[in-house]
């Protein structure tokens, strides 16, 4: 198999803030594949969007950061500022959370395209500006020829979310992050935004790294899934069977707070933990229905496999897989 286009390996990003230190991304994992979605997910304050920013380094001067971001080869944690920048906004597009912050009041939508074009391709502006309103049909801008001059300002909430996607696409990029695209936005709207971002990932053979609370998206557009809880990854898996097969509590809680999947037992109570002052062990351990007395001591529990479908293997940060905790999946599914 060939490298895969990102890979992120044993990620720790500290903040020192006045209470201490947070540990807001813990010794995390990933990959993403060449075209592939990935999709991370986890609570709110479980590090997803530390993570993704920590890739083209977009983490306030606070943040220390180590551990080994490879992305096409360049270990990026090690490349010059310069360098960084050529990669952020171009090879790596970002969409924000929230469109507002992303786009310049003061320049037209068609110049802010025309703009993200120009800065990593050597191309006319003539050729530009074609391009520009290309993309912004693409987008799903309506009449992008006569809406090129006008300010963002002019647009609605979802259709300034549009030009962002097409800011983030004039480069073609190869990895396309998206954290939580769409959280200003009604649920129509974000559904169609996500869709459109499904397409054009599919359309341009785009990587994307998507950020989302909405386990319904994740199904949709997922090939695969990392689940993160306090700064660390509890499983990774095939989109398949991270839904039909959750190996770790936290998941199977998460997914059964999926309509028509609850279960009153899984569901999860409490909090995620003080990020300055994590539990030993498994970070998950106050909270998980089935913890035994070792998950409260130690690291936390090292990944291992809980099977492969279709070579997508799966994996797993929990002790009862472990070979001495012999509580195997079928038990726990005979609980059920
Ligand atoms: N600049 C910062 N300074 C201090 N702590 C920070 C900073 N940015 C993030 N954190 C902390 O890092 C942890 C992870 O935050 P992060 O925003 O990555 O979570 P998230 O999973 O993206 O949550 P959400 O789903 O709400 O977006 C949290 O405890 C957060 O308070
Ligand atoms: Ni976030």
């Amino acid at each position: 198999m060939s490298d895969p286009l990102l890979s992120v390996r044993d990620l720790r990003v500290r903040f020192e803030t006045d209470d201490g230190v947070v540990r807001a991304v813990d010794g995390v994992d990933f990959d993403v594949a060449e075209g592939e979605t990935v999709c991370l997910v986890g609570e709110s304050g479980s590090g997803k969007t530390v993570a993704c920013e920590s890739i083209t380094r977009l983490l306030p001067d606070s943040a220390a950061v180590d551990g080994e971001i490879r992305f096409d080869g360049t270990d990026l944690t090690d490349c010059s500022a310069s360098d960084l920048e050529s990669y952020r906004g171009g090879r790596i597009g970002h969409v924000f959370q929230n469109p507002q912050d992303a786009l310049d009041p003061v320049y037209t939508v068609g110049e802010q395209v025309v703009e993200a074009i120009r800065i990593h391709r050597d191309v006319s502006k003539a050729t530009a500006r074609e391009e520009a309103v290309a993309l912004l049909d693409r987008v799903g801008i309506g009449e992008a020829e006569a809406r090129f001059d006008d300010y963002p300002h002019q647009f609605s909430g979802g259709m300034k979310q549009r030009v962002v996607v097409a800011i983030a696409l004039a480069p073609d990029p190869d990895l396309l992050i998206a954290d939580e695209p769409t959280t200003a936005l009604d649920v129509t709207i974000q559904r169609q935004v996500l869709d459109l971002l499904a397409d054009l990932g599919a359309e341009r053979g785009m990587a994307l790294l998507f950020v989302t609370h909405d386990l319904g998206v994740v199904a949709e557009i997922a090939d695969r899934v990392v689940v993160m809880y306090a700064g660390e990854v509890m499983e990774t898996a095939g989109v398949r069977a991270l839904f039909d097969d959750p190996a770790h509590p936290y998941t199977r809680a998460l997914l059964a707070c999926l309509p028509g999947r609850g279960d009153p037992f899984e569901t999860i109570g409490g909090s995620l933990p003080d990020p300055t002052d994590p539990p030993e062990g498994c970070r998950f351990h106050p909270r998980c229905p089935h913890a035994v007395e070792d998950c409260e001591t130690g690291d936390h529990p090292m990944p291992r496999s809980a099977g492969s479908v279709s070579g997508t293997d799966h994996e797993v940060a929990c002790l009862l897989y472990d070979d001495d905790h012999a509580l195997p999946r079928e038990l726990e599914v005979a609980d059920d």
